[in-house]
């Protein structure tokens, strides 16, 4: 779009987006393969779409599934181009849409309909020890004061962000505990989701598992402390490897269930019958999986966004989406460039891709200095609110 920076690409060696083509994916292809027992059409159509990843052109196909009509403009405007200059947001969420064609996901008369490629990595995570010390720290909350309870919550949900699977699919190791906090605007985030009337808070969520469990008890937290209910917008399938869809909220709820903490099974208990009074919406929108920005959001969502009371963004990618993944000056206001969404936004994000925006100046300077990969780590978080 005129007068926005260029969009990161995929094309510079030693840059971090193309890392995520040349190292992260054969390790996802990988896991993939080890994780299910692929009949061999399905093996080669992964190894094959990787191969073309690396080193091939967009194929005029559309891939199949939901929302045709999309993928079919999406893929007349890229068809012929090399993968190696496309857009590193649209490359990613283009092969991510493509493994769902390889493995059939969306092929009805497949045995592998539906079958989540990625579900033993997410069971993986909802069984782990990491998962169990979030609960702990969940029950302990119990009989805080009401201001640190509420801390507590929004930086568990922010932190949780770190817990993101495709991040840690080529890092591992990486650090879960909280670092530094570069940008905190909770104040105004707390100013517009404690504000009068009854329209929604929207929570756009992220990735299951961890994540989506501290995203679940602040939206109990947002249900009892405000006056309107509160929606949780999911991908409407699987995605970007740990991605929330509403089957990943339904297994949280059974593991919350079977939680040994009285206060872990009330907050199940608390979500399940927010559902069924309507308080706590669960929603999907294939806007969520498109391999666009949010500038180009279709108008229902965006009526939404412009109703709501505040939408609370989740996550590395839903901030690529809203700001433009693009070569921004990191000391760019976020009100400047998230000033287009249609109404309050606050991005609640671990540093996991090159963008930054809205960043201090003398900061800046310190994070370059003192880690010059701080944008990668996810041991930088934001806050952001654009009122
Ligand atoms: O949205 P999330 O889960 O916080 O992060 C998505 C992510 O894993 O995908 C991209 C690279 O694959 C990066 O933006 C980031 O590391």
């Amino acid at each position: 779009m005129p007068g926005l920076p260029p969009h990161i690409g995929i094309d510079r060696p030693g840059s971090f987006s193309r890392s995520v083509f040349h190292e992260r994916h054969p390790v996802l292809i990988a896991n993939l393969l080890g994780d299910h027992p692929y009949p061999p059409h399905i093996a080669e159509a992964l190894e094959a779409l990787l191969a073309e990843s690396l080193a091939g052109t967009v194929p005029p196909r559309t891939p199949g599934g939901p929302e045709i009509h999309t993928w079919h403009l999406e893929t007349e405007a890229h068809a012929g181009l090399p993968w190696d200059s496309l857009p590193f947001l649209w490359a990613e969420s283009y092969f991510y849409r493509r493994i769902l064609r390889a493995v059939e996901y969306h092929h009805y008369d497949s045995p592998w309909c539906g079958v989540d490629p990625f579900a033993p990595q997410k069971r993986a995570q909802l069984d782990g020890p990491e998962l169990r010390a979030d609960l702990d720290a969940y029950a302990a909350l119990e009989g805080a004061h009401p201001d640190d309870r509420r801390r507590a919550l929004l930086l568990a949900a922010l932190w949780g962000n770190q817990a993101d699977l495709g991040f840690r699919t080529d890092n591992p190791d990486a650090s879960t505990s909280a670092g530094e906090i570069v940008a905190d605007d909770s104040d105004a985030l707390w100013a517009l989701a404690d504000g009068p009337g009854d329209a929604p808070v929207i929570v756009v969520a992220d990735n299951a598992g961890r994540e989506i469990t501290a995203d679940l008890a602040l939206v109990d937290h947002l249900l009892e402390t405000g006056t309107g209910p509160v929606e949780l917008h999911l991908k409407p399938h699987p995605y970007f490897v740990s991605d929330a869809t509403g089957r990943d909220v339904l297994d949280t709820l059974d593991v919350l269930d079977r939680d040994p903490h009285e206060p872990v099974r009330g907050l199940a208990g608390r979500l399940r019958d927010a559902i069924r009074l309507g308080w706590l919406r669960l929603r999907a929108h294939g806007a969520y999986v498109h391999p666009t920005d949010y500038r180009t959001i279709p108008s229902d969502l965006a009526d939404d966004f412009a109703t709501a009371k505040l939408v609370i963004l989740k996550g590395d990618l839903n901030y690529r989406r809203l700001v433009g993944d693009r070569q921004w000056d990191p000391t760019t206001p976020f009100s400047e460039a998230a000033g287009y969404f249609p109404g309050p936004v606050a991005a609640l994000r671990t540093a996991k891709s090159d963008l930054a925006v809205g960043v201090d100046p003398a900061r800046l300077a310190k994070l370059d200095a003192d880690a010059p990969d701080w944008r990668l780590t996810g041991t930088r978080a934001f806050i952001q609110v654009k009122a």
